[in-house]
């Protein structure tokens, strides 16, 4: 009986402590299952933490959180979590790579403030971004990224002015070759003579050897005070010719009134006497009737023949007078004929300077004011009888180099020998100007296709056969040639322009071309 008493008593003990194993093996289980949860949350948050920040680090916890997914035993997850842990102790090094980072963006922030002329947002946007300390690696990539931004801005800045200046240099210098290029055209247009026009001629010289931007300006106020001084000098030059001419008239004009003053009292003594003789004729006359004898009338005879000799006497006076007025006439028309020699000869001076204002003293052909008057001139004719007009421009190649070779010397040289052969291979009717620099305008007038294209590949041929030697060595010139003709609606401006696209167009071609454009 005891012994079945002890028995109960040692299976109610087992099955409390059954009951109490299962309850705290329960427990664990459920601290366990609570780990586990925790564990996952962890793993996941890590896994967004970390991402991209080591690619092993990002595989290892995406297969730690597919492991505990899965369920998969603790024991074999270990491993796991152990090759974790020694890859995020290797990103304590990204710690010191950050700082690094934080240097190099500081400093980089510190140069870019320095750049002098930043503009004060810009300054203080790199202000601000000094004032954020980075807390982690994104946050320093987010930083870099902002520097870019800011450096980016600042090189546009800094580097916009430099390409506006460049363009307005470019500008600078377009507008200083124009000037140039103006300028030698003034001069040659001016031809003035005397020390003015020697003093033109050393600046054009001057010009075509090339200047300095300041030198330019100087030059053209020098051009500009010896075309004044030239002017001046020619206005005096008049001014002392009309002094002289309208004091000889006026000195003319006061003899040639008392001339007439005396012609008018010689023709009232000439009356008198004429008066007086058809008086002493009417006594004649009257004594004749009057006396039958010679004797009775000697007295009366007598008083009319002293009074005849007065008259004659007085005639002789009259003749004599009459004889220094005819002089004084001669002398007078000879005056007047100086006169009229004096203003002929200023009338050919005037026509001589009108010539050549119309004309190249170079080359001697025609100028550019002269070209547009006679273009104006032949587009109207055009427009009348509609016959072929054709305008052609002929620009030598390379000219620049020929100078810069050979001298300038060499270079007026070829000018003019061009623009003969050139104007040998006109007709009459044609019309050839130097417009500037090496460049001619040829209009052509009712000129037949074949012709005009016979005419213009001959000029550019017979440029090409030119003999040039300079400095002892053969030299070949070629020219490039647009053409065009005045077609439908066609002015001469746009007639200009199609003929300067031809020439580029022959330029453009290599050259010693001759180029059409319809
Ligand atoms: N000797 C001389 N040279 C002149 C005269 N007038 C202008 N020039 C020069 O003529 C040259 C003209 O050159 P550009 O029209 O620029 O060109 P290029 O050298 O002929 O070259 P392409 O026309 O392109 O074949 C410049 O160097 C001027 O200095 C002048 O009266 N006499």
């Amino acid at each position: 009986m005891t012994a079945k008493y002890n028995a109960a008593s040692d299976v109610s003990e087992l099955k409390l402590r059954l009951d109490q194993a299962q309850l705290s093996y329960r427990d664990v289980s459920l601290k366990s299952r609570r780990e586990i949860v925790i564990l996952k949350r962890l793993i996941a948050r890590m896994s967004v933490a970390c991402k991209g920040l080591d690619s092993e680090l990002d595989k290892r916890l995406d297969t730690l959180r597919t492991d505990l997914e899965q369920n998969k035993d603790i024991s074999k997850i270990v491993p796991h979590l152990a090759q974790v842990e020694r890859l995020l102790l290797r990103q304590t090094s990204t710690h010191s790579t950050m700082e690094r980072l934080s240097d190099l963006i500081r400093q980089s922030s510190e140069s870019l403030k320095r750049i002098p002329a930043l503009p004060v947002q810009l300054k203080r946007d790199i202000h601000d971004l000094l004032s954020q300390a980075p807390d982690s690696l994104h946050h320093s990539h987010q930083q870099i990224t902002q520097l870019f931004g800011l450096y980016d801005r600042a090189l546009k800045l800094l580097t916009v002015p430099v390409s506006i200046e460049r363009e307005s240099r470019s500008k600078d210098n377009d507008l200083q070759h124009k000037l140039c290029n103006e300028l030698q055209q003034i001069i040659t247009e001016l031809d003035a003579e005397g020390e003015s026009g020697d003093q033109l001629l050393a600046i054009r010289h001057q010009l075509l050897a090339g200047v300095e931007p300041i030198s330019l300006v100087e030059l053209c106020l020098d051009v500009l005070r010896l075309a004044l001084d030239s002017f001046i000098h020619e206005r005096r030059h008049s001014q002392k010719f009309l002094d002289v001419i309208s004091g000889d008239l006026a000195a003319l004009e006061q003899t040639t009134r008392q001339t007439a003053d005396q012609g008018q009292a010689l023709y009232k003594h000439r009356s008198e006497l004429t008066a007086e003789l058809g008086q002493l004729s009417d006594r004649f006359h009257h004594a004749l009737q009057q006396y039958t004898n010679l004797e009775s009338w000697r007295g009366a005879a007598h008083s009319l023949d002293t009074s005849l000799r007065q008259l004659v006497e007085r005639q002789r006076s009259l003749e004599n007078r009459e004889q220094a007025l005819l002089e004084q006439l001669h002398y007078h028309k000879n005056r007047a004929e100086h006169l009229y020699q004096q203003t002929q000869n200023q009338h050919r001076q005037i026509e001589d300077l009108q010539r050549r204002i119309f004309l190249d003293p170079l080359t001697r052909v025609y100028n550019r004011a002269a070209f547009h008057d006679r273009l104006e001139h032949e587009y109207r004719r055009w427009i009348r009888y509609q016959h072929p007009l054709c305008l052609a421009i002929v620009n030598i190649d390379h000219f620049g180099d020929l100078n810069d070779n050979y001298g300038f010397q060499a270079g007026d040289k070829v000018l003019k020998i061009i623009a003969r052969t050139v104007h040998q291979h006109l007709r009459d009717t044609d019309f050839i100007a130097r417009v500037g620099n090496d460049e001619f305008m040829l209009i052509l007038p009712d000129i037949a296709e074949d012709e005009r294209h016979r005419r213009l590949s001959g000029i550019r041929e017979a440029i090409l056969q030119l003999p040039f030697r300079f400095r002892e060595k053969n030299v070949t010139i070629s020219a490039s040639i647009g053409a065009t003709l005045f077609d439908d609606t066609d002015t001469p401006g746009k007639v200009i322009e199609r003929g300067q696209k031809a020439l580029s167009s022959a330029k453009h071609a290599g050259r010693n071309h001759l180029i059409w454009i319809a």
